[in-house]
């Protein structure tokens, strides 16, 4: 299976709008999208990114709030009351043969594909069968990169 660039690292926070006060006022980050809900994943998301140099591209970090007790963050944060690095998503050319490799390898995938916040299909690998890093799948945005 060829594995593409790493997207994003995602951050559970439990106030997302101090999250980007400090990603943008201390680490000179700066914000790609206003905060926006998606009620089917129980998040509310928005992605920082911090700059690169000489026009290398930088990283992306996208902050994860709770949008109520059932978000599948919340448990994390009862565990991590200041937040802390809650998963890393890595690229694919295509979602189902990476499925395929990893269901083929043992890892457990947790649900089905369903789209992400980039508006491409993601699926995660439990983090217990990773290494203990939760990690998130999804295909390449078309045209990117
Ligand atoms: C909007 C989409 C967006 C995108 O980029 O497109 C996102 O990234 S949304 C991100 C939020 N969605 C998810 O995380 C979905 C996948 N997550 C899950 O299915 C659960 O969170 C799961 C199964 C990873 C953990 O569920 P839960 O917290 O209910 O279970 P436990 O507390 O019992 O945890 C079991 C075991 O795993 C350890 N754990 C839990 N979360 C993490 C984590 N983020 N990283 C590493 N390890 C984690 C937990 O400590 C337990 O270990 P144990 O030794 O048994 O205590
Ligand atoms: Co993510």
């Amino acid at each position: 299976m060829k594995l593409g660039r790493m997207n994003h690292l995602g951050y559970a926070v439990p106030d997302i709008d101090a999250a980007i006060t400090h990603y943008k006022e201390v680490m000179g980050a700066s914000v790609v999208t206003e905060p926006f809900d998606m009620p089917e994943q129980g998040v509310k998301v928005c992605f920082v990114h911090t700059p690169g140099e000489n026009g290398t591209e930088g990283t992306q970090v996208e902050l994860l709030s709770p949008l109520s007790e059932a978000s599948p963050v919340t448990g994390f944060l009862a565990k991590n009351p200041l937040g802390g690095q809650h998963h890393v998503c890595f690229e694919v050319p295509d979602i189902a043969e990476a499925r395929e490799y990893f269901e083929g390898v043992g890892k457990r995938i947790l649900g089905p594909t369903r789209i992400g916040a980039h508006g491409t299909p993601i699926f995660f690998v439990h983090p217990k069968d990773m290494m203990g890093m939760l990690t998130e799948i999804m295909e390449t945005p078309k045209g990117a990169h």
